[in-house]
């Protein structure tokens, strides 16, 4: 049972949201290494790994917590898209186009969990689903045995339609209640054939961020807050589902006029 309300953060512009997007993740990073000794999260495609990017590669102020060590990060991705990894569609492909593949050597290189490429051609993408399922079985222990993964952060990005990973609105897999990843046939977004987590293991994360730029997100976003009137949308649900573990990092023209339960602090 989620407790809370999500944290907003709106910033004037890009630049500024990625220092505190920074500041965020390595928290997150920090607090998870830890715990554990890795880092394991989860990130989406669109537009989230360009400012990603930006917050990440920044220069450090050089001190330890301020410092991504990416040789302890494990990287899944909150959904992809039953294309090649080269692929322009690819979220592996924007990923590394972004950040992994500007990484400077001495902050070492992440492991990436990249979807089995020997089943994109599959005409359901249900393999690809389940063998991406197993791999986080593996870094996460088996399904018989934890009920759902901890992911240690999600990264999300949410569409003009409200959609989160490739979860859309009223579609039937936002009940899925025991897949880990489920697979995609038909989005009303290209392409059509996916996969991605489900709406449990999302909520369940230890820290789940939205990032949501630009004023093309104002009307959904004004939906979404909205208790009633976008309660429905896959986004929704997210911060119904994990209330205060959720923060969102706006700028100030995605959130003109929305009304948040809760302003938070960083
Ligand atoms: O199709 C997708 O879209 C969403 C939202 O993208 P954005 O460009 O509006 O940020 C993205 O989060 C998801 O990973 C992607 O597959």
């Amino acid at each position: 049972m989620a407790t809370g309300h999500p944290n907003l953060h709106s910033f004037p512009n890009s630049d500024e949201l990625a220092v505190q997007l920074r500041s965020y993740v390595l928290r997150c990073q920090n607090s998870a290494l830890s715990r554990h000794g890795t880092f394991r999260l989860a990130v989406s495609g669109g537009s989230l790994p360009t400012v990603l990017a930006k917050a990440l590669l920044a220069t450090s102020n050089g001190s330890p917590e301020d410092t991504p060590q990416f040789s302890k990060w494990h990287i899944f991705f909150a959904d992809e898209r039953a294309v090649p990894l080269n692929d322009e569609d690819s979220n592996y492909r924007l990923l590394n186009d972004e950040l992994v593949s500007k990484i400077p050597t001495e902050l070492g290189t992440p492991i990436i969990h990249a979807i089995d490429e020997k089943h994109i051609g599959d005409d359901d993408p249900q393999e690809l689903a389940d063998l991406y399922q197993e791999d986080l079985m593996r870094e996460f222990a088996a399904k018989d045995s934890v009920k759902l993964p901890a992911f240690d952060l999600i990264l999300l990005g949410c569409g003009p339609d409200g959609h989160t990973c490739s979860l859309f609105p009223g579609h039937a897999l936002l009940r899925e209640k025991d897949a880990w990843v489920a697979a995609e046939t038909n989005s009303p977004k290209p392409p059509p054939k996916r996969i991605t987590l489900t709406l449990p293991v999302v909520t369940h994360a230890i820290s789940i961020a939205f990032v949501a730029t630009g004023g093309g997100k104002k009307e959904i976003l004004k939906q979404i807050f909205d208790l009633e009137e976008g309660s429905s949308l896959p986004s929704a649900l997210v911060n119904q589902g994990a209330g205060d573990k959720v923060s969102w990092f706006t700028d100030h023209p995605a959130v003109d006029g929305v009304s948040f339960p809760r302003r938070g602090s960083l």
